[in-house]
């Protein structure tokens, strides 16, 4: 037997707010599927904590990420190909925004979602190598895709901590879990240190010392001036989060299962969490305007490393950026893409095989809240060798009324899908 594990970032919504992107859209393909499927809801870290894709993905593929993991930080850095010298230096997530430079009011948190990667690479080149002015420490900084980058503080003498608050104000660091905030102040924050500690403190005035740098470097940059004339948001400062100072050592996915695992991926993130994972990792270039050629190349991908791998988990970015923007519309258009380029060729690839496909999401992103949520998720889980629910749709209240009933946690799960797939009932 063979696995597809499909997510589908942020695809949940929260029923209780008016009807669903999974509702309004038409999705044949994932209907089909789910009538022949056996059916469930999720909480991928568990009730109450709204959380980000690193420590969903983590917690999905099947890893407590409260037990061992180390934040967002890290696995960007290694999704981007930095390394990270441990003791010494410590990993960020980055966000390119806009704010009013003279009050720190944030204007953007994503410098209105229309900053290219070439922008934000131009822009992170400007900045990548810095010195920071105490510590003997630098900052190094990788535009990954759109606004989004990856910034490594270190020093070359000091001892640095990755205890240290964000200063992105949209998500809070708890231990290592980021969590969205439903609402915050749109300031951006001081970092400051989480533990007493000489490391801490010095590298919370890092932080502070590189965002007061990057805003001044930021704020007459070329690519600004240019965006500014053409009507567009400057990307005039660098929100951080989710600090990590060294990778989380976590088993090896075939080791803990069994089974080799391959992963397509498309962002940073989830690149990282592959490659620490050690999974065969198909990185796909991030998406475009051309849903069609995109999801292709993405359906290739996960062909060819169905031919090598036991299991191959696939991430797919489009419905999550839609939920953040409130954009309801292009939210139910990104699932209809899903399903047409992408799982409508994936049931006839699995036709006849023994193949078995499990369909879910890393975390909610209720287009009514504009950012992630605790919200069960929706999940599938079809084989030809197992008896199906008979559910109709692939919707959050449909997959309520299913057998697999609620995993509380979203490492319970491929346990326990593993054992009823191999049971065979
Ligand atoms: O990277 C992203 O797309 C999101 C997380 O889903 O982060 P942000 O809210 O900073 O855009």
């Amino acid at each position: 037997m063979k696995l597809v594990y499909l997510v589908l970032d942020g695809v949940a919504d929260r029923p209780g707010d008016g009807p669903t992107s999974l509702e309004l859209s038409s999705h044949p393909a994932l209907d089909e599927l789910a009538k022949r499927s056996k059916a469930g809801l999720m909480y991928t870290i568990g009730k109450g904590v709204a959380p980000e894709s690193d420590a969903a993905v983590i917690s999905i593929l099947g890893y407590n990420p409260h037990e061992e993991y180390t934040g967002r930080g890290p696995l960007e850095a290694v999704g981007a190909g930095l390394s990270i010298r441990e003791g010494y230096e410590v990993a960020f997530r980055a966000n390119f925004a806009t704010i009013d430079p003279d009050t720190r009011r944030i204007v953007d948190r994503r410098c209105g979602r229309n900053l290219t990667s070439e922008e934000a690479r131009e822009l992170a080149r400007a900045l990548d190598g810095a010195e920071l002015g105490v510590y003997n420490a630098y900052a190094r900084v990788v535009a990954t895709v759109g606004h989004r980058a990856v910034v490594v503080i270190g020093s070359r003498d000091f001892r640095l901590s990755d205890a240290v608050e964000n200063t992105d104000p949209a998500y809070s660091k708890q231990g290592y879990v980021s969590v969205a905030k439903p609402t915050f102040e749109p300031f951006v924050a001081r970092a400051r240190p989480l533990e007493d500690t000489e490391e801490a403190r010095r590298t919370a005035e890092l932080v502070n010392a590189f965002t007061e740098l990057s805003i001044s470097v930021l704020r007459d940059h070329s690519v600004n001036v240019k965006r500014s004339k053409e009507g567009k948001l400057p990307a005039n400062a660098i929100l951080l989060r989710d600090s990590g100072g060294r990778l989380p050592r976590l088993q090896p996915i075939s080791e803990k299962f069994g089974l080799s695992f391959g992963a397509v991926a498309e962002m940073p993130v989830e690149i990282g969490i592959a490659r620490v994972l050690k999974m065969d990792v198909e990185a796909v270039p991030p998406p475009t305007g051309d849903k069609k050629s995109d999801y292709r190349v993405r359906l290739e991908a996960t062909k060819k490393l169905l031919e090598k791998s036991d299991a191959v988990y696939v991430h797919l970015k489009g419905p999550d950026e839609p939920g953040h923007d409130g954009d309801l519309k292009a939210k139910v258009e990104s699932v209809e893409a899903i399903d047409a380029y992408y799982v409508s060729p994936l049931l006839d690839l699995i036709e006849g095989e023994d193949i078995a496909v499990i369909v879910t999401a890393d975390h909610a992103t209720p287009y009514t809240r504009k950012s992630h949520t605790d919200d069960p998720v929706p999940l599938i889980l079809y084989s030809p060798n197992l008896h199906h629910d008979g559910v109709e749709r692939f919707t959050e209240k449909e997959c309520s009324k299913g057998s697999l009933g609620v995993f509380q946690h979203g490492w319970e799960m491929l346990p326990k899908i593993l054992e009823v797939l191999r049971g065979g009932r």
